[in-house]
């Protein structure tokens, strides 16, 4: 069977409105048949950081995603250890799903960032990018990118991991299910 497929790679650190609301856009836009979030192991670009573990990443963006049919967390990279290059793990999606067409959502921060990808030359063969725009970032590139166009919403994990450290309202900017298991497991200084 044929499907088109999204797919959001991210770190997730926590998932966010944003997250969801690119999905849900590219989703309706391009017509396809379901949305696979990707929470990666170490980003790349993001080697030298600390990240909340795996595990708790992974429940959370289970219940960001939980309520909508059309979402689905693909584990590859989560269950790949190191760097979890973008290339590697397109290639085994593409072999083990060869009817599928693959769709890669990127915001603008990440299109900027495309040139530094590993084997860039060769992902954009095995994958569509989809670009969204975001505040701050400009939408040029050399590399073919499909763009679809989405209300920009000036939100961030990094903002949250702030507002969060620092006891600030965040209603509105993530789903509550995330910010009961952020509070519960005393997660970003909470
Ligand atoms: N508000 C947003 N608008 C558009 N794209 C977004 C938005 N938030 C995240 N993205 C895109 O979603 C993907 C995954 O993002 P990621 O999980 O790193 O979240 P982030 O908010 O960018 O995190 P951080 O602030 O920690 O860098 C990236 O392609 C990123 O560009
Ligand atoms: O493969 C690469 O070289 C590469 C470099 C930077 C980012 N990526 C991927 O791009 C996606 C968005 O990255 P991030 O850091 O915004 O979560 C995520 O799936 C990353 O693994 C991939």
């Amino acid at each position: 069977m044929t499907k088109k497929i999204g797919i959001l790679g991210g770190t997730f650190d926590p998932p966010h409105f944003g997250h969801l609301l690119i999905a849900s856009e590219v989703l309706t836009e391009l017509q396809l048949d379901e949305i696979w979030f990707m929470p990666n192991q170490i980003p790349p670009h993001k080697q030298d950081k600390k990240f909340t573990t795996s595990e708790h990443r992974f429940n959370m963006l289970k219940l960001a995603v939980n309520s909508h049919e059309q979402f689905h967390i693909e584990t590859i990279e989560l269950l790949r250890e190191g760097p979890s290059y973008t290339y590697e793990t397109l290639k085994i999606l593409c072999e083990k799903f060869p009817t599928y067409s693959f769709y890669f959502i990127i915001g603008a921060d990440m299109i900027e960032y495309l040139p530094k990808w590993y084997r860039v030359e060769e992902v954009v063969k095995l994958v569509t990018f989809v670009g969204v725009k975001r505040p701050g970032y400009l939408m040029e590139t050399k590399y073919p990118i499909i763009e679809v166009e989405v209300p920009q919403f000036d939100i961030s994990s990094s903002l949250l991991r702030e507002k969060l450290r620092l006891n600030k309202n965040t209603a509105y900017l993530l789903p509550e299910e995330v910010k009961r298991y952020i509070e519960e497991n005393h997660l970003y200084g909470t």
